[in-house]
């Protein structure tokens, strides 16, 4: 299960694999609900109505029903105040039934992401976007709170192929805060030997070459092409581009940042777009999700009589 191969590298299927991952995930749900009386619960707050923000958050808000989590909605309009939201997410920390509190990026440009995303409750940050848990996460010795989603996403799907990590070389191309920096710092975490290019980079091509381990999370489509790939690599490919697709209903498609016909004849593993690592950072969210509803049953200050 969880893989498929006729031509070049084995394709990584994370829907399959976030699929068992869920199943896991409900059935935990349902012992702590035996056990304590008591189901975790994720609040997902969406600001404004982007048409990839709603879809994102739907999808969010099934998955964790389905597992048997409450689901909290929070949806406000594209004008909220800066200090509207943060009045929510106070709430939000302040609620018992609440253990993840996820605020759907990116905010509308009047508010100051950084501010509402310092003040959601380090135990229940589940996006691991929290300065503390991001700074704990890059240190030897300690282990945050929360990993974030799509890094955590990635690290799993690497793990369930049985992919080696520990002595491997891994070139992860982008650094942005929510996925190509938090990656790179936990698969140094895992023993890799981690190289991290980006858009000032002379030569990402050959510096890819000699990696065992992509992970590519650009934001750029298709820009890393099969002949940048040593053959037997793992190619991760995080990048959800939507590009124009006048065959489609929808006039566009979903492709990633590999090229992914070109980069399948030479990988090992490679993950597809839709169908990788997206469902897997849902996969996460609910994990984390169960992660911090554990950590607070098992506190007996938190009393939710
Ligand atoms: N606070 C916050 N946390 C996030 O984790 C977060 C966010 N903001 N803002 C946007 C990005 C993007 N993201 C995705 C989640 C699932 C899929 C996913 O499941 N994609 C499907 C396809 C979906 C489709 O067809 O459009 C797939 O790859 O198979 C993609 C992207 C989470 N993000
Ligand atoms: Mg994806």
């Amino acid at each position: 299960m969880g893989s498929s191969s006729c031509e070049g590298a084995v394709v990584i299927d994370g829907k399959a694999i976030a699929n068992s991952i869920h199943q896991e995930i409900a059935q935990e749900v349902s012992y702590l609900w035996n056990n304590y009386g008591r189901v975790p619960g994720l609040a997902v707050v969406i600001v404004g109505d982007r048409k990839d923000s709603q879809t994102y958050v739907r999808m969010k808000r099934k998955a964790c029903t389905e597992v048997g989590m409450k689901s909290i909605s929070v949806d406000l309009p594209g004008d909220a105040s800066e200090e509207t939201i943060l009045d929510h997410v106070m709430e939000l920390n302040a609620d018992p039934e609440v253990h993840g509190i996820l605020v759907q990026l990116p905010l509308p440009k009047h508010v100051n992401e950084e501010r509402i995303l310092n003040a959601i409750s380090i135990e229940k940050d589940v996006d691991g976007f929290h300065p503390l848990n991001i700074g704990k996460l890059c240190m030897k010795g300690r282990e945050p709170l929360f990993v974030p989603c799509t890094p955590k996403g990635c690290i799993e799907l690497l793990l369930r192929m049985e992919i080696p990590i520990k002595g491997k070389r891994a070139v992860v191309v982008g650094r942005s805060n929510i996925v190509g920096l938090p990656v790179a710092m936990l698969l140094n975490k895992y023993d890799a030997t981690v190289s991290i290019v980006h858009s000032s980079t002379t030569d990402c091509k050959s510096l890819v070459k000699e990696a065992d381990i992509v992970i590519a999370a650009a934001g750029q489509a298709e820009m890393v092409k099969g002949d940048w790939i040593k053959p037997g690599a793992a190619v991760i490919d995080v990048g959800t581009n939507y590009v124009k697709d006048p065959t489609k209903k929808s006039g566009q498609r979903l492709v990633g940042d590999v090229d992914f016909t070109e980069a399948k004849k030479v990988a090992g593993w490679i993950t597809p777009v839709p169908g990788g690592v997206g469902p897997m950072t849902i996969a996460m969210l609910l994990k984390n999700t169960l992660e911090g509803a554990k950590r607070a049953f098992s506190q007996p200050e938190d009393s939710n009589a």
